[in-house]
C-alpha cells in the first residue's frame, strides 16, 4: 500500500537544509536507495502537478487589447474621431472608430499568433532528469519529477528541481540563475542552520542552476512554482519579449517619423487655414495626411516576419532560443564547428589495433560485435599469446563507462561512442563486457575530460593484485608511459617515435586514434583506492597499443560546407582530436575547398601552436586557419574573440560545460540538442535538434530569407505612405479638391497592409540566396537603390492618381466617381508593385507567379474589398465612393501596368549595372 503523503510535502519547505539527509528521506516518505515507486510518483504528480514553471501569464486579455490602442497614431485617430463627432460628421466619425477597432483586433490576433509560435518552440527543448524509481535508474522528462524523487546529476546537467543533497562527489554548481554569482559554489551534505540564506545553503541544489563539475544525488523537496526559481519567477514575472535590436531600431524610427509627420500635418492645417479654407475639411485632411504617411504596420510586420522565420527554422531542426539570433544568422561570416558528431556521424568503429609488436585489422561494421581481428596474414590472434593486444583490449573495455545493448538483433550503445567502439572491438576478440567486469572489478576512476584527454581506472586483478588502466589521446598517454609491452608481456623502454609514427599514419587516414596503457599496481599508492589520482600515473605506465576508429563524415556535411563557401561563409573545424585525423576529415568534407595545397600553407593549427603565437599575430593567424586541432575548450573563447576582432560575425558550436563562455561570446552560440549538456544549451542562442552541421547552414539560409522578407515589406509599404501623404499635402498646399478623402485613405492603409503587405512575410526564399555574400550587420535595411525605387513608386502613385482624378473630372465624372477611380488606382498599383517586391532584384515572373499562395489569397480578398467599396451602396455612402464604368477600370489597369513596367526597367537597369 502506498503511504499517504504527509501534508508537510505540500508546503515549500525551507527547513530541508536544516535536517539531516535521513530526516528529509523520512519526511518526504521516500526510499533512500530504491526511490519512489512508479505508483507513488504518479499519485504525487497528480497532486503536485508538473515540475514546470507556470507559463508567463503576461498581460491579461483586457490589458493586451488595450495595449493595441497605445500608439501615437491611434491617439491622433481617436482625437480626430472625437472632433468629427463634435462637428456632427457622424459617418466619418464611425469610419474612424471602426478602423481603429479593426486595427486593434488585427494587431491583437497577430501578436497572439507570434507569441504562440515562440511559446511552442519552448516545448521543443525539453530537459530530462536522471531519477531512481522502483530501484532502477532511468531518465524521465524533468516535468515528471515529484517531491520525494531521488535524482542524480553530473557535470553539465541542469539541476531539475530543488534538491536536498544526500551524496556529493566534488560537486560544484553555478547558481548565477538564482543568485547572479557566476563563480561555481562547492556543495556537500552537511546539516545547516535553519535560518541560513539561499546563497549559503551548501547542502541544497536549486532548480535551474548548472552543475559545472562533479556529481551528486539527492531528494527532490520542491518542484515547479514551489522552487526558489519559481519564487523568483513569480516576483519578476519574467516574460520574454519579442523585441530584437532591429525591432527596437524600427520602433524608434517610426516614432521619430510619427512626430515629424504630425508636425507636417499641423503645418499643413495652418497653411490651409491661412488660405481661408474650410477649417473642418482642412482638419480632416491634415489627419488624413498623418494617417496616410505613418507606416503603422511596420513594427507588427517585423515581429511577424521574425516569428515566421523562427518557425521555419524549427521545422528544419534549428530551435532559436533568442530572437535576435534570427537577424544575426543572416550576417554570419564564419562558422566554427566541432568535428565529432557535427561534421561526422559520431558512429565509431575500431578498424585497426596497433601494438608495439604487431598490427591487427578488424572486420565488421556498426556496434554489432560480429567481426574478427586478424594479422597481416589474415590469421586471428590468440589472445593468451598476445599480451600487449590483450591488455590493450582490456584497457579499452574496462576503462570504459559505456554499455552495449541489443534489441531485436539491433546493437546500440549507451554512453560515449568512442568508448562504445572499444567495447565492441574487445567483444569481437572474445572479451565481452561481463567477462571484463569479472576479470577486473573496478575500484576507482579518474574520469575523462576534454582538458585531461585521458581516462584512468584502478582494478582488482586476480593475478597482479591491482592494475591501473589508461586510455586516451596518444600524446597524453605517451607522456604517462616509460615503457611498452610486447607479445610475451615483456616490458621494455618505450619507443615513442615508433608509436607516434604509427598513430600519425592511422590518423592521416582520418581515423581517430586512442592509446592504451596499463601498469600493475606497485602496492604503495593504490592500496587505498581513495589515493588514486593523476599524480600516481605519471611516468610509470606501460604502453600496450593504439586503437584506431573510423567516424564517417555526415552525408549532408560536404554539400552544406560547399553551400557555405558559395555563400561567402568560412567554415572552420575546432576539435579536441589529433591534427592528422582532423585534417583528413576536414579534407573529406571539403573544408579546404578545392585547394589541395591549402594544408601546406599553414591552415591547420594545434592548441600548442595557438599557445605559442604572439598576441599581435593571433587574430590574423586564426582568421587564416581552417582546422584547429587538440584545442581545449578554454581556447575556444580566444578563437571567437580573435575572429570577432577581425570583424567576423561568428557562429560557434559547443556541447560541453566548458564551451559555455565561447558560446555566449559568439554572435550565434550553437548547442547540440542530442549530445549537448544543459549548460551548453543554456548558453546557446540556437539548438540543433539533430546535431548536424547541415542544420546550421539551413538556419543561415532561413536567416537570410527573414531579412529579405523584411526588406521587401519595407520597400513595398513606404511608397504607399509617402504617396498618400504627398497627395493630401499637394491638395492642401495648392488649394485643390482632395483626390482621395481621409476616410478612403484609412481604408487603403488598413486593408492593404493586412491583405497585401503581410503576405510578403510568407515569401519563400529566393533561389540563389546562398550565392551572395553575408549581409554586413552595419548596412542599413534599405540600400540607396531601394530608396530610389521607393521614391520612384511614390511619384508614380501620386502623379498617376492625380492625373486620373483630373482626367475623370474633366471628362464629365462626378467628384465621388473621380475619387473612387483614384482610390482604386492606388490599390491596383500597390497590388502590382507587391508582385514586383517578391524579388528586389529579379522580375516576378522569374520566381514563379504562384509560389506564394498566400499572396494570391491576399490579392483576391483585396479585390473583393475593392469591388465592395466601389459597388455596394452602403459602402458608397460611408466612404463617399461611387460605382465605376468598365472603361475606368481599363484606364486604371493601363496605368498600373505602365507603373509596373517602369519598376521592371529600373530593376533591369540596376541589375545590368551591378
Ligand atoms: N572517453 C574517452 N576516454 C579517453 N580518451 C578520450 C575519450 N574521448 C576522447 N578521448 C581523447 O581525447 C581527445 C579529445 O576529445 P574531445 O572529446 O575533447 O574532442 P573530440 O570529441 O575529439 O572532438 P570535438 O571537439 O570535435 O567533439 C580525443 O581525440 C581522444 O584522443
Amino acid at each position: 500500500m502506498t503511504p499517504a503523503v504527509s501534508p508537510s510535502l505540500a508546503s515549500s519547505a525551507p527547513v530541508h537544509h536544516g535536517l539531516a539527509a535521513h530526516e528529509v528521506v523520512l519526511l518526504l516518505e521516500t526510499d533512500p536507495h530504491r526511490g519512489l515507486t512508479g505508483q507513488d510518483a504518479a499519485e504525487r504528480r497528480a497532486r503536485f502537478g508538473p515540475n514546470a514553471l507556470p507559463a508567463p501569464k503576461g498581460a491579461g486579455l483586457v490589458l493586451r487589447i488595450l495595449r493595441q490602442f497605445h500608439h501615437p497614431l491611434v491617439y491622433v485617430l481617436l482625437a480626430a474621431g472625437a472632433i468629427t463627432a463634435v462637428l456632427g460628421e457622424y459617418v466619418d466619425c464611425a469610419v474612424i472608430f471602426g478602423v481603429v477597432a479593426i486595427n486593434a483586433v488585427v494587431g491583437f490576433i497577430q501578436e497572439s499568433k507570434a507569441e504562440a509560435a515562440l511559446e511552442g518552440l519552448r516545448s521543443l527543448v525539453r530537459t530530462h532528469a536522471k531519477v531512481v524509481r522502483d530501484g532502477h535508474e532511468r531518465t524521465v522528462p524533468s516535468d515528471d519529477l515529484v517531491p520525494g524523487d531521488l535524482v542524480l546529476f553530473d557535470a553539465g546537467d541542469k539541476v531539475p528541481a530543488d534538491v536536498r543533497l544526500t551524496r556529493v562527489a566534488e560537486l560544484r554548481v553555478n547558481e548565477s540563475a538564482l543568485t547572479g554569482e557566476s563563480v561555481p559554489v562547492a556543495k556537500d551534505e552537511v546539516v545547516l542552520p535553519e535560518e541560513i540564506p539561499v546563497a549559503d545553503r551548501r547542502n541544497m541544489a536549486y532548480s535551474g542552476t548548472l552543475v559545472t563539475t562533479g556529481s551528486g544525488a539527492g531528494v527532490v523537496v520542491a518542484t515547479g512554482a514551489e522552487t526558489e526559481l519559481g519564487e523568483i519567477h513569480r516576483l519578476v514575472g519574467a516574460a520574454e519579449t519579442l523585441a530584437t535590436p532591429l525591432t527596437r531600431k524600427l520602433a524608434g524610427f517610426s516614432k521619430i517619423l510619427t512626430v515629424g509627420i504630425l508636425a507636417l500635418a499641423a503645418v499643413t492645417f495652418g497653411v490651409g487655414l491661412l488660405r481661408g479654407q474650410d477649417a473642418v475639411e482642412t482638419f480632416t485632411a491634415a489627419i488624413a495626411l498623418a494617417v496616410g504617411a505613418i507606416p503603422e504596420g511596420l513594427p507588427a510586420a517585423v515581429t511577424i516576419t521574425l516569428a515566421i522565420g523562427v518557425a521555419r527554422m524549427a521545422r528544419r531542426r534549428a530551435v532559436i532560443r533568442r530572437l535576435p539570433a534570427v537577424e544575426t544568422l543572416g550576417s554570419t561570416t564564419v562558422i566554427c564547428s566541432d568535428k565529432t558528431g557535427t561534421l561526422t556521424e559520431n558512429q565509431m568503429t575500431v578498424r585497426t589495433v596497433w601494438t608495439p609488436d604487431g598490427r591487427f585489422e578488424v572486420t565488421g561494421a556498426g556496434y554489432a560485435p560480429d567481426g574478427t581481428l586478424h594479422d597481416s596474414h589474415g590469421t586471428p590472434p590468440i589472445l593468451d599469446a598476445r599480451a600487449a593486444l590483450r591488455w590493450s583490449l582490456l584497457a579499452g573495455a574496462a576503462c570504459n563507462d559505456a554499455a552495449l545493448t541489443e534489441r531485436d538483433g539491433r546493437w546500440d550503445i549507451v554512453g560515449d561512442p568512442t568508448e562504445g567502439a572499444m567495447l565492441v572491438v574487445a567483444a569481437k576478440a572474445g572479451l565481452d563486457a561481463h567477462r571484463v567486469k569479472d576479470l577486473l572489478p573496478r575500484l576507482a576512476t579518474i574520469p575523462f575530460s576534454s582538458e585531461r584527454q585521458y581516462m584512468a581506472t584502478l582494478h582488482h586483478d586476480r593475478t597482479a593484485g591491482q592494475v591501473v588502466l589508461v586510455k586516451g589521446a596518444v600524446e597524453r598517454v605517451l607522456d604517462l608511459c616509460g615503457a611498452q609491452m610486447d607479445a610475451e608481456g615483456t616490458v621494455r623502454p618505450v619507443d615513442r617515435a615508433a608509436a607516434l609514427d604509427a598513430a600519425g599514419d592511422l590518423a592521416g587516414r582520418g581515423l581517430r586514434v586512442l592509446a592504451t596503457a596499463m601498469r600493475p599496481a606497485t602496492g604503495q599508492d593504490e592500496s587505498d583506492p581513495k589515493g588514486f589520482g593523476e599524480e600516481t600515473l605519471s611516468g610509470g605506465m606501460v604502453l600496450t597499443g593504439l586503437q584506431a576508429m573510423i567516424d564517417p563524415p555526415r552525408a549532408a556535411a560536404t554539400a552544406a560546407v560547399s553551400a557555405c563557401h558559395t555563400a561567402g561563409i568560412a567554415v572552420k573545424m575546432i576539435t579536441g582530436d589529433h591534427a592528422a585525423t582532423a585534417t583528413a576529415i576536414a579534407g573529406q568534407v571539403g573544408l579546404f575547398g578545392h585547394d589541395s595545397q591549402a594544408r601546406d600553407r599553414g591552415t591547420v593549427l594545434t592548441g600548442t601552436d595557438l599557445a605559442a603565437l604572439p598576441a599581435e599575430e593571433f587574430p590574423e593567424a586564426v582568421d587564416h586557419a581552417t582546422v584547429f586541432a587538440r584545442v581545449s575548450p578554454e581556447q575556444k573563447l580566444r578563437l571567437v574573440e580573435a575572429l570577432q576582432a577581425r570583424g567576423h560575425v561568428v557562429a560557434m558550436t559547443g556541447d560541453g560545460v566548458n564551451d559555455a563562455p565561447a558560446l555566449r561570446q559568439a554572435g550565434i552560440g550553437v548547442a547540440m540538442g542530442e549530445s549537448g549538456t544543459e549548460v551548453a544549451k543554456d548558453a546557446a542562442d540556437m539548438i540543433l535538434t539533430d546535431d548536424d552541421f547541415a542544420t546550421i547552414e539551413a538556419a543561415v539560409e532561413e536567416g537570410r530569407g527573414v531579412f529579405d522578407n523584411l526588406t521587401k515589406f519595407i520597400t513595398w509599404t513606404l511608397p504607399t505612405n509617402i504617396g498618400e501623404g504627398l497627395v493630401i499635402l499637394a491638395a492642401i498646399v495648392f488649394g485643390a479638391a482632395l483626390p482621395i478623402l481621409p476616410t478612403q485613405i484609412l481604408w487603403i492603409n488598413m486593408t492593404t497592409a493586412v491583405a497585401l503587405g503581410l503576405m510578403l512575410a510568407f515569401e519563400p526564399k529566393e533561389t540563389g540566396i546562398m550565392n551572395r555574400p553575408p549581409r554586413d550587420p552595419e548596412q542599413p535595411l534599405l540600400t540607396r537603390a531601394l530608396m530610389v525605387r521607393i521614391l520612384l513608386v511614390s511619384t508614380l502613385l501620386v502623379s498617376g492618381s492625380w492625373w486620373l482624378f483630373e482626367w475623370e473630372l474633366a471628362n464629365g465624372a462626378g467628384l465621388a466617381e473621380a475619387r473612387t477611380a483614384a482610390l482604386n488606382l492606388f490599390v491596383v498599383v500597390e497590388a502590382f508593385y507587391l508582385f514586383s517586391c517578391r524579388s528586389l532584384t529579379h522580375s516576378a515572373w522569374r520566381i514563379g507567379m504562384f509560389s506564394n499562395r498566400w499572396l494570391i489569397v491576399g490579392v483576391t480578398v483585396q479585390a473583393l474589398g475593392q469591388l465592395a467599396i466601389t459597388y455596394l451602396p452602403a459602402m458608397n455612402t460611408i466612404f463617399g465612393t461611387a460605382p465605376l464604368g468598365g472603361e475606368v477600370w481599363l484606364r486604371i489597369l493601363a496605368i498600373a501596368v505602365a507603373a509596373g513596367l517602369v519598376v521592371a526597367v529600373d530593376k533591369r537597369l540596376r541589375r545590368g549595372r551591378e
